[in-house]
């Protein structure tokens, strides 16, 4: 029976939620706890990947490099992992994480956008790393083209292609069609990654593992953008009770979660009614903090503003749409007229 790997990207994705403040410490704590509990890889950089820390996507409390070398510092048997997207994160960072220890890059696109990665596939392989593909807000693709995107990675090096859905707005056949396809077109490793605006991450996660797939995301407690990714503790749980536990400790995972994640987080990710209207709108998970902060600054519901981003398709990268989008909405509805009594 093949092993299913999961990566844990409490320490990443959860970055978002954290709004970029973790601390050596708390870097420290999850890290250990987790390759404790056998997580074999482990994802450390700031939400937006490397050289993600800007006045766009949010300054870090510390530095990523030194977040990632004290993960690195307490890690014995679990890989860490770097998240790159080309343009935000370069060849420089690239190196200095791996300087750092980083072991597995995890080069993210847009789902039609592989052709921009070439150049950091390359380099992740010269340097001797494990090269990860992850097409992102792979709900707004068909299979095929999400195929023929990750065909493109396989051949600049991808070890593995995962399909990331960024806005959590998959069902479960859209995941397993989309894993399924990946499967039969790619002779490299398939990975998914979900997130729960819809309440989904985990069924998702269980459509793509009827699907084949090889590599797997979650968060302790689910922490994450949007309402979250799949929770590390319950994908342990689940795959324990379906007699397919990669070598995970469920209990200790819960113990992370619950005695170390839940504490230092600043609200607990969940399908609330923005984050809901994310999934519902198929709108990058990121932008749930942006938009609510655009929603305060124009007394605006965010859910306008979300729903209006879905309808322009925005994605990763163009955060500043959501300012955009907030001022027409506010102006709008200015120019109503004032009803006649
Ligand atoms: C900014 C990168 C993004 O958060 C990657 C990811 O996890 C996703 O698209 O879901
Ligand atoms: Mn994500």
């Amino acid at each position: 029976m093949k092993t299913l790997r999961l990566t844990d990207t409490t320490l990443r994705d959860g970055s978002h939620a954290m709004r970029h403040q973790f601390t050596r410490q708390q870097v420290r704590s999850i890290a250990q706890a987790l390759d404790r509990a056998g997580v074999p890889v482990i994802e450390v950089t700031h939400g937006d990947g490397l050289g993600g820390a800007s006045l766009q996507y949010g300054f870090s409390h510390t530095p990523e490099l030194e977040l990632i070398a004290e993960a690195r510092s307490v890690c014995e048997r679990a890989r860490i992992a770097a998240l790159l997207l080309p343009g935000i994160g370069t060849r420089k960072e690239l190196k200095a994480a791996a300087e750092r220890g980083v072991q597995v890059i995890r080069i993210a696109t847009q789902c039609t956008e592989a052709d921009i990665s070439e150049q950091h596939f390359g380099l992740t392989k010269e340097l001797g790393l494990e090269a990860v593909g992850f097409l992102m807000m792979a709900h707004m693709r068909p299979p095929e083209v999400l195929a023929e995107q990750a065909r493109l990675m396989e051949s600049y090096g991808a070890d593995c292609v995962y399909i990331v859905d960024s806005a959590g707005a998959l069902l479960p056949d859209g995941a397993y069609a989309r894993v399924k396809a990946l499967k039969e077109a790619l002779t490299i490793q398939v990975g998914f990654h979900a997130h729960n605006n819809l309440g989904l991450a985990i069924g998702n996660t269980l459509a793509a593992l009827e699907a084949g797939v090889d590599q797997i995301d979650g968060s302790l407690r689910g922490l994450g953008a949007g309402a979250g990714n799949a929770a590390t503790e319950v994908i342990a749980a689940v795959l324990d009770k379906m007699g397919q536990n990669p070598g995970l400790n469920v209990f200790a995972l819960m113990d992370a979660a619950e005695y170390i994640v839940a504490p230092i987080a600043p609200y607990q990710p969940l399908p609330d009614r923005d984050a809901l209207t994310i999934g519902y709108a198929g709108v990058y998970s990121t932008f749930l903090l942006h938009a609510r902060r655009a929603g305060e600054l124009y007394h605006l519901d965010p859910r306008s503003i979300l729903v209006e981003l879905g309808r322009r398709q925005a994605v990763a990268g163009q955060e500043d749409w959501i300012l955009d989008v907030a001022l027409d909405l506010a102006r709008r509805s200015q120019d109503k007229p004032v009803p006649q009594t």
